[in-house]
């Protein structure tokens, strides 16, 4: 995990194509040996963010300072990072020892250590000895993006900068290169940066995850912190599926209150950390995650909210079953994901109860 110095500290990027503005005002810290994964929907910037840490861009306004030197003017080949791309940059006419010995032999490291490096960090990156004399179309794909990785990580970078690199990979092999990359971030203790569609890829190996969206950031935080505390609807709608329930917020003495007539509690008080920061009372949106919502029957005992409804649709995914429910007075059909049974609960045009409890429920500002 991180300590308190950045080893990235960028501030106030602006980034212009022409006319075009990719970068607005992103800054972003970076601590020794932190994992941060850059997400957001396709063309928000995170490759251009990316590039200007790497030295492939410069940024058209704002300071990037890395291991505590300022990077402005400074090419890409003298920075402290190292940067791995979704499609494969091996030579193919090279063999894997040969790729990945490559920057040693640009810093001309004498032939007895390039070796020694080559078998170590070959060994770190689970390659056999076997493969070091084959060339790259003589491997897979995921065999390949190791050797990328390898290549990457000989000359002991402080950064490591990863643009998709498991995309075009297949589930099977994707699901083990995430296990290899968290393997060597563990060891390694470089800083990881890394760029990715897959949601659930930035919640499994990240620290933190910092989600943009049109050349801004929106949130950064733990990935509890954006998947229970997201600061806004799009964050809360882009990480993972939720419940997004228009209500009214309400001051109750020095508590807060939610009232949306198809949802029942006792006492719908919420905490103040239950509320998006700054909101004030009035029209809001309450978001509760699918598997925050029980379906109830004989077995479950009453939620502290209750809302009533019937299926329109279910499911089965094997460990959970997601059922659809339309609510009378809720725009959306309410999502359930409950726990997978050889029978599911409940069939379509049945008439069911959902509950949940008050503290899984989180205030947003409406959109
Ligand atoms: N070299 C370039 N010249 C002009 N416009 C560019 C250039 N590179 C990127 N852009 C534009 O800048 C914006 C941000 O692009 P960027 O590649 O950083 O997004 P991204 O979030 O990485 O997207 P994706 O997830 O699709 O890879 C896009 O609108 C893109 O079209």
């Amino acid at each position: 995990m991180s300590d308190n110095t950045p080893i990235i500290d960028a501030r106030g990027i602006d980034k212009f194509y022409d006319a075009h503005q990719a970068l607005r005002n992103v800054s972003l810290t970076v601590g020794a040996g932190e994992f941060v994964a850059l997400v957001g929907p396709s063309g928000c910037g995170k490759t251009s963010l990316l590039k200007i840490l790497a030295g492939f861009e410069e940024a058209s306004a704002g300071t990037l300072a890395i291991d505590g030197r300022s990077m402005i003017g400074v090419p890409s080949s003298q920075r402290p990072t190292r940067m791995v791309f979704q499609k494969l940059a091996l030579f193919p006419h090279k063999t894997v020892g040969d790729n990945i010995a490559f920057p040693l032999k640009l810093a001309r490291t004498d032939r007895a250590e390039t070796d020694r490096r080559v078998r170590e960090i070959m060994g770190l990156m689970h390659l056999s000895e076997a493969y070091r004399d084959r060339y790259p179309a003589q491997l897979s794909g995921g065999e390949q993006q190791r050797v990328a990785l390898a290549r990457s990580m000989i000359s002991n970078p402080s950064v490591l900068l990863l643009d998709e690199p498991l995309s075009a990979l297949d589930v099977k092999l994707k699901k083990s290169l995430q296990a290899e990359i968290k393997r060597l971030h563990r060891s390694v203790g470089t800083s990881f940066v890394h760029v990715t569609h897959d949601l659930e890829e930035a919640m499994m190996l990240a620290d933190r995850i910092c989600v943009m969206r049109a050349g801004r950031i929106l949130q950064i935080g733990t990935p509890s912190d954006i998947y229970y505390r997201p600061s806004d609807t799009f964050v809360a709608g882009f990480i993972g599926e939720t419940n997004l329930i228009a209500v009214d917020l309400e001051r109750r003495g020095s508590a807060h209150a939610f009232a949306n007539g198809a949802i029942r509690c006792a006492a719908p008080e919420i905490a103040a950390r239950q509320i998006a920061d700054g909101l004030s009372p009035g029209r809001a949106v309450l978001m509760i995650r699918p598997e925050m919502i029980a379906l109830e029957g004989a077995e479950q005992e009453p939620g502290e909210c209750t809302m009533e409804g019937t299926v329109d649709e279910f499911f089965i995914k094997g460990a959970s079953i997601q059922y659809r429910v339309a609510v009378d007075g809720i725009a959306d059909p309410v999502i359930a994901e409950v726990q997978g049974t050889a029978t599911p609960p409940a069939d379509v045009g049945e008439r069911v109860r959902l509950g949940f409890a008050l503290a899984d429920v989180f205030i947003l500002a409406t959109e």
